[in-house]
């Protein structure tokens, strides 16, 4: 009888996703602005949230953080409650206006951040690793010593970055990173997003306006008027829709949606 070949180890298994909802909605006044969404944010990945102004990606985002009121149905992030206090450290949150000390600089901002975090004259070296490894990840080493106040936009919202990368957060929710940005620090922000995911498993939920920056996510949630139009890959939804760009496929498939509603 032959040997018996030995039984090959199981894969591992998926990680949970960073983020799910289902029946997720949100009420702002009279308005429904998020209505009855189920999607994931896949752990170790770039998740990009695209779609036009207003349709609701900086709601959506807060709800995650936990700092949006009047969320109904079921939000779980990194396996708890959204807003469970636990979380606090583990996700890291940049909103669109940069927070930041302007009478500051750059270092001192990091270094009020990793104090508030990280406290107590023992951790003083770890706290200045930890504003060193950010400076250098956001590329503003050469600027620490600059004042908040005298930098340009870009710069700015580098600073917040950097702010919420000091904790080494186990999700970043980025609204809006890159807007007003130059395209060769566009390109290097989203170098550094990849990296991050890559090379540390952090979970990115990235959103934009710009449909050109949709190929550059692994994943993406397509979402109108408080409404999630699809999720996917890239590719996925450029073959779903016989498109060769994700913009091509966003309007293919509001003329569908228009269609069902009719
Ligand atoms: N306080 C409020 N009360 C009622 N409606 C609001 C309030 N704040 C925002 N909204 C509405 O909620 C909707 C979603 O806003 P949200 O800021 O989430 O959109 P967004 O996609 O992030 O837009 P942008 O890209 O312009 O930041 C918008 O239509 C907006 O008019």
């Amino acid at each position: 009888m032959p040997p018996s070949r030995p039984t090959p180890p199981a894969p591992d298994p998926a990680p949970p996703d960073a983020v799910r909802a289902s029946r997720l909605t949100v009420h702002r006044g009279h308005r429904t602005v998020l209505d009855d969404l189920a999607f994931t944010v896949p752990t170790g990945r770039v998740t990009g949230l695209l779609g036009p102004s207003g349709c609701g990606k900086s709601t959506l985002m807060r709800a995650v953080v936990g700092t949006q009121r009047a969320v109904t149905g079921e939000l779980t992030v990194l396996g708890a409650p959204a807003g469970t206090p636990a979380l606090r450290p583990r996700v890291g949150y940049v909103t669109q206006a940069p927070s930041v000390y302007d009478d500051l600089s750059v270092r001192q901002n990091l270094a009020y951040f990793a104090a508030v975090l990280d406290p107590g004259r023992r951790a003083a070296r770890r706290r200045t690793a930890a504003v060193d490894a950010a400076l250098e990840a956001v590329d503003l080493t050469r600027h620490s010593e600059a004042r908040a106040g005298a930098l340009s936009g870009g710069q700015r919202s580098r600073v917040s970055l950097a702010v919420a990368l000091l904790g080494s957060p186990e999700l970043l929710v980025l609204d809006e990173p890159t807007v007003g940005l130059d395209p060769v620090l566009r390109r290097e922000l989203w170098a550094l997003f990849h990296r991050l995911a890559r090379e540390n498993g952090t979970s990115l939920l990235i959103s934009s306006h710009v449909m050109d920056e949709a190929e550059r996510c692994d994943h993406l949630l397509l979402l109108r008027e408080g409404t999630l139009l699809a999720a996917g890959s890239p590719g996925e939804l450029r073959t779903r829709t016989t498109t060769d760009s994700v913009e091509a496929a966003f309007l293919a498939l509001v003329d569908t949606a228009a269609q069902e509603d009719r």
